[in-house]
């Protein structure tokens, strides 16, 4: 398939900026600006988007505007969040930002020349533009993440995994690169609950998802999308590797040591693995793994299935 050359949506963080006289495409070197006229801009500049690292990166050109930098360095933790701009250098501001006694996460400026006090001065006025944007930006950032997650395994939910697939889908085609899944489901988690509760079920489902995330090279791509039933998008893999993963991965839950009531409790998976054939629509090949997965179970359970 040809990659479109044409699209017909409009960026609109782009559209804003370009109003504001800042295009993406940045002549190399921008008119020097004072202080307070700096500040105004960037107020302004800073409230086109909500995108964390288009906020950092605008932050760190116009910065520049005002005060040399030779790198800009950002982190997040608890967002994920790292992000760099230039190359190291040897000196260096380092800021913890807050705001309202909410932490907003790490700054830090780099220079191969000392900071003045003038210029940390500066710098910390400067600071107080990005403040808002950065929160706001922030927030946003959590709850798309939160609207994408299930909660109890922490894993990407049903919406994610459908966006995901489409997404991996297309870009298998068009990079003519194999791409696999492999569904699975929780061998007789029917009897876990029943025998000891909702409660210890949940906490299956939970140590089941970490044993997956812990034997998977990206974790972002497991899903939960049924009540025990997971989803494993293997981008960039054929149908051997996809095998092997999945063996990988049915022995990890086999080797679980989960006890309940000090008893160890025996957990097992069963999985049902297919690799995009040539054209395949995304139902087409979900619809191939879960029948696959059908015949592990009808099979005998923990084991994997191959679809045809
Ligand atoms: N604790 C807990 N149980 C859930 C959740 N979602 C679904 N379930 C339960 O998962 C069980 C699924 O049972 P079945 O579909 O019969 O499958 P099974 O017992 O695993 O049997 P096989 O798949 O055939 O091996 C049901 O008892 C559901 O109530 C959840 O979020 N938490």
């Amino acid at each position: 398939m040809v990659p479109p050359t044409q699209s017909n949506t409009i960026d609109f963080d782009a559209a804003k900026l370009q109003r504001l006289g800042f295009s993406g495409k940045r002549p190399p070197k921008l008119r020097p600006l004072n202080l307070v006229d700096l500040r105004r801009q960037l107020t302004l500049q800073l409230q086109t988007s909500l995108d964390v690292e288009r906020i950092v990166g605008l932050f760190f050109a116009e910065v520049q505007r005002l005060i040399p930098l030779d790198a800009m360095a950002y982190q997040h933790q608890s967002s994920d969040l790292r992000l760099e701009y230039g190359s190291r250098s040897s000196h260096s501001a380092g800021y913890r930002l807050t705001h309202e006694g909410e932490y907003l996460g790490e700054l830090i400026f780099r220079r191969n020349q000392r900071f003045d006090e003038q210029e940390l001065n500066q710098l910390e006025s400067l600071l107080a533009a990005l403040l808002y944007p950065l929160r706001n930006a922030l927030l946003y950032r959590a709850a798309i993440q939160s609207a994408l997650r299930d909660p109890l395994t922490d894993t990407g939910n049903r919406i994610a995994m459908e966006q995901t697939l489409q997404r991996e889908v297309e870009l298998a085609r068009r990079n003519l690169q194999p791409l696999s899944v492999l569904m699975l489901d929780i061998d007789h988690f029917k009897r876990i609950n029943d025998e000891f509760g909702h409660g210890t079920g949940d906490e299956v489902l939970k140590a089941v998802a970490n044993t997956l995330k812990a034997r998977l090279r990206n974790v972002d791509m497991v899903f939960r999308f049924g009540g025990e039933e997971f989803l494993v998008l293997l981008s960039g893999t054929c149908r051997e590797a996809a095998a092997l993963v999945g063996e990988r991965l049915r022995m990890g839950v086999l080797e679980l040591q989960y006890l309940v009531q000090g008893r160890p409790l025996d957990l097992s998976i069963s999985l049902g693995c297919a690799t995009l054939l040539p054209a395949e629509s995304v139902e087409s090949l979900l619809r191939r793994a879960d029948n696959a997965l059908y015949v592990a179970k009808r099979e005998g359970r923990n084991r994997l299935s191959m679809a045809g």
